[in-house]
């Protein structure tokens, strides 16, 4: 069977058992799942009416809920919570794009639904939760051995070097952190929450509650001066990296050891030849140690204060993939920032222009997904300093020095200023 017909077969499968109302309505069903339509009716049913015991969790965008199609398929529904000021269309053309968006290291978004102010998301469910929660809770930490924490860490270099260089449009996350990549139950990663703050643009006036994030994952000049670029997503997944060798949690590192942060720590280690010392004890026994050196390695270079100096996803991919050899010498690391949480009528300070980035190092990829993916691919939870200009702009597959002014207006803000 070619490939297009497997896909025909594949959006067709939810409603199977429903299509006996004549050719006409299956003509326009068909053509409704070729759009990736989730029917309400469908999901309500998936998810027994979005039943409390349904519920996978609740985050900034609102609540997720589990759900099995009649073909058996598992999904996860992301409801997202009223507050966004994008129009339904706005809200279908994005998700129709972010749809296009597949790679095994990726979560698939399967297709979207709206029901009257209701806009829903509809995700391929992954079995074993969270990275974060794998890392960091002392029962489950054993549950993965330095093999498969080698492979989590080459699989999201490859999710994210697909999403900035190989998916249809460059997309910029904004906000890789451990509890953003999903493991599925062969332990493979998978990047979540690309392109929210595309499907949810974030009403300025509207009254926010909602807690920002985490605290430790974003790049120092996206923090202090809105400048972003794929660099920025470089550096958070050296923190995610360093995350995953020590077993240790980026943001809350400080609380046992009061002076340094998770990256400082690392660096000390590693200029005094002491990576190994990095390794979380409980998979100490299982760990490589030339491939933890060159893992801890490859981390500090990509969360060096330089965006410049750090490498691309491409680079990282490919020394990952390589026999640890001879490597620059990282300097310091950055100072990862805190998001914090958002207030009502939040002052708008200072207007440092922000940088969402119009050159690349190549000179020529200004890309768009639709008329400005890049520009708000993150969570839309907090918007850097200087993202406060409500125009379009693009963002670029490098870090951009002198980058042109444009905005990101529903997306991150510096904790402090
Ligand atoms: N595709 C999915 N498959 C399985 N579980 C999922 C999926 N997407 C989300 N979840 C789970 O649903 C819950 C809520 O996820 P969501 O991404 O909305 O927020 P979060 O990661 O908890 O917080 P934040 O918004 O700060 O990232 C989490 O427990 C997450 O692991």
């Amino acid at each position: 069977m070619t490939k297009s017909m497997n896909f025909f077969q594949n959006i067709i499968k939810p409603f199977k058992r429903s299509s006996n109302r004549g050719l006409e309505d299956d003509i326009e069903k068909i053509a409704a799942l070729e759009q990736k339509v989730f029917p309400f009716q469908v999901l309500v049913s998936a998810t027994k009416d979005f039943h409390p015991t349904h519920k996978l969790g609740e985050g900034g965008f609102g609540p997720v809920f589990k759900g099995r199609l009649h073909d058996g398929r598992e999904i996860a529904v992301k409801k997202l919570a009223q507050g966004s000021r994008q129009g339904k269309n706005e809200f279908v053309n994005e998700a129709k794009l972010l749809a296009k968006v597949q790679h095994r290291n990726v979560v698939n978004l399967w297709g979207y639904c709206t029901h009257g102010d209701d806009k829903l998301l509809v995700y391929e469910y992954v079995a074993n939760e969270s990275l974060d929660k794998a890392l960091f809770k002392s029962n489950r930490k054993a549950e993965i051995d330095w093999k498969q924490r080698f492979e989590i860490i080459t699989g999201i270099a490859r999710g994210l070097l697909y999403l900035h260089e190989d998916a249809p449009n460059c997309i910029i996350h904004r906000d890789i952190k451990s509890g953003n990549i999903l493991l599925d139950e062969k332990w493979v990663p998978k990047i979540a929450d690309f392109g929210m703050a595309r499907l949810y643009q974030e009403d300025v006036t509207h009254v926010n509650t909602r807690v920002a994030g985490t605290n430790g994952y974003m790049a120092p000049e996206y923090v202090m001066h809105g400048v972003l670029s794929v660099k920025a997503d470089v550096f958070s997944f050296g923190v995610v990296i360093l995350e995953i060798i020590s077993g240790q949690k980026s943001s809350s590192f400080s609380m046992r050891h009061p002076d340094l942060t998770l990256l400082e720590w690392a660096y000390k280690l590693y200029k005094k030849g002491r990576s190994m010392e990095i390794v979380d004890t409980e998979i100490a026994a299982s760990a490589d140690p030339e491939q933890v050196k060159h893992c801890v390695h490859i981390g500090l270079l990509c969360v060096q204060g330089d965006p410049h100096e750090r490498p691309t996803m491409r680079r990282v991919s490919l020394l990952l993939s390589r026999k640890p050899g001879n490597l620059e010498e990282p300097d310091g690391p950055g100072v990862a920032g805190s998001r914090y949480r958002r207030r009502t009528h939040h002052h708008r300070p200072f207007g440092v222009v922000s940088s969402v980035g119009t050159h690349s190092t190549t000179g020529s990829s200004t890309d768009s997904f639709g008329s400005n993916l890049n520009s708000n691919t993150g969570t839309g939870r907090a918007t850097p300093a200087s993202s406060r200009t409500p125009t379009r702009a693009h963002a670029t597959r490098s870090a951009g020095a002198g980058a042109s002014s444009s905005s990101d207006p529903n997306g991150k803000r510096p904790m402090s200023y």
